[in-house]
């Protein structure tokens, strides 16, 4: 199968049942190989079967940035070159804000980068992470070349995404926050000038050899400034990822870099709203969610929860996943009565940004390594809470009563019931 330039494969695929969209039972029978209808990504899709004024409709409902839709941006020649040596996808766009009269813009560069792993799950350990490291190093080469300023990897991307197994060997993977991952990064960073976010299954040597899901942050001399903690930890379906590390300790942290403030909101931390929140409160302009997750699970919601946290916080999200199917090598069960498997899904990649005023780029594909990248006018953070004042409307005293409340062991519920409801046993 050949991919072309707008991301369709050549090899047509069939869409099951009679080709319609509607009426489907499941995604399965809508994707063929990770592919919606051929295609690598919906926003190729629509680009290549809607009538143009169509498609530019439906740009306004996938949100316009400053009234427009948005712009991509020309890529570096030496970063396409590599982008077809090494065959990975790659995409550049601009966010941009109103031109204001007392501050200058606040552009930046931006990237992210997904990616599969290399080796089978099978073979010696330190050859499967240094695969990895080979594999993602054009990536990062290609995002220096395009002047990336800040560069954001997936979630323990660094090892296949074991955790599903629940087998205790893979916590062989971990490293200090200054291990070998790290190091790798931190040369490049200093060579590229690029910050660069780098999470990792970490040990904690001096704590026990505890294990955390972590985020490195790394300077752009090759400095670490420091590190965040996955808060919360997956407990549904083949994700149950307790077996392997501990809910992070280092509440909400927000880094102030040469280009910016980010914070990151580690994978499971999406579906929690206040985590959102406490990353904007400490005053992140870019928020970051590497994650690794699959199909069924959460492709509906992939999309939804990166911009609604944009919107509600006034800031871009920046939301990574990596792609491919990873085969281990014993069965296990998610507990669920489904039958034992060895792999836990197809992670769908789909990486993609979101901007405060509801605009977002189109995701990298959905079966290929990538990098995409944005530049960003963090101006935009401001005049979005100008124009929507959520910070000052919140009522969080409010809210703040009500979590007190809830977290007391005596809490009711504030249910004030019809009296004339039959009354109930308890
Ligand atoms: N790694 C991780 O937290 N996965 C959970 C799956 C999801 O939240 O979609």
């Amino acid at each position: 199968m050949e991919t072309t330039q707008n991301g369709k494969v050549e090899e047509e695929a069939t869409a099951g049942g009679d080709g319609s969209i509607c009426g489907f039972e499941s995604l399965g029978s809508v994707l063929l190989d990770g592919l919606i209808f051929g295609y690598d990504s919906l926003d190729r899709l629509l680009g290549d079967h809607l009538h143009p004024k169509v498609f530019q409709s439906a740009v306004y409902f996938m949100g316009l940035n400053c009234g427009r839709a948005l712009e991509a941006v020309p890529l570096a020649d030496c970063a396409k070159a590599l982008s077809s040596e090494y065959d990975f996808d790659i995409l550049a766009f601009r966010f941009t804000a109103d031109k204001e009269l007392l501050r200058e813009p606040r552009v930046v560069r931006v990237g992210l980068i997904q990616n599969s792993i290399v080796c089978p799950t099978t073979f010696p350990f330190l050859e499967q992470k240094m695969a990895i490291h080979e594999n993602v190093k054009p990536m990062i080469d290609a995002a220096g070349a395009s002047g990336v300023n800040i560069l954001c990897l997936q979630e323990a991307w660094m090892m296949p995404f074991a955790f599903s197994t629940k087998e205790k060997r893979w916590c062989e993977f971990a490293e200090p926050v200054d291990g070998e991952s790290t190091r790798f990064l931190q040369d490049l960073a200093k060579k590229y000038n690029m910050v660069i976010v780098n999470p990792i299954l970490e040990r904690d040597i001096n704590h026990g050899e505890t294990i955390w899901n972590t985020a490195v942050i790394i300077g752009n001399c090759g400095n670490i400034i420091g590190k965040h903690r996955k808060n919360h930890i997956p407990r549904g379906e083949d994700f149950n990822e307790s077996t392997y590390y501990m809910e992070g300790n280092t509440g909400h942290p927000v880094f102030e870099t040469a280009y910016g403030k980010i914070a990151v909101n580690i994978c499971y931390g999406r579906h929690h709203p206040l985590n959102w929140l406490a990353f904007g409160l400490n005053g992140a302009e870019i928020v970051f969610n590497p994650s690794a997750t699959v199909g069924e699970l959460s492709e509906t919601t992939w999309p939804i929860e990166a911009r609604n946290a944009a919107i509600a916080n006034s800031y871009f999200v920046g939301s990574i996943n990596r792609v491919g199917r990873e085969k281990f090598p014993n069965l296990s069960t998610s507990g669920d009565g489904k039958p034992q498997h060895t792999d836990f899904g197809r992670f769908y990649g789909s990486s993609h940004f979101s901007a405060p005023d509801a605009s977002c780029t189109p995701s990298l594909s959905r079966q290929k390594d990538g990098l995409l990248v944005s530049d960003m006018d963090l101006n935009l953070c401001r005049q979005l809470k100008d124009k929507w004042g959520f910070r000052m409307t919140a009522r969080y005293e409010l809210c703040a009563d009500m979590l007190a409340r809830y977290l007391k062991p005596d809490f009711e519920p504030q249910v004030i019931s019809d009296p004339l409801l039959p009354k109930k046993s308890s």
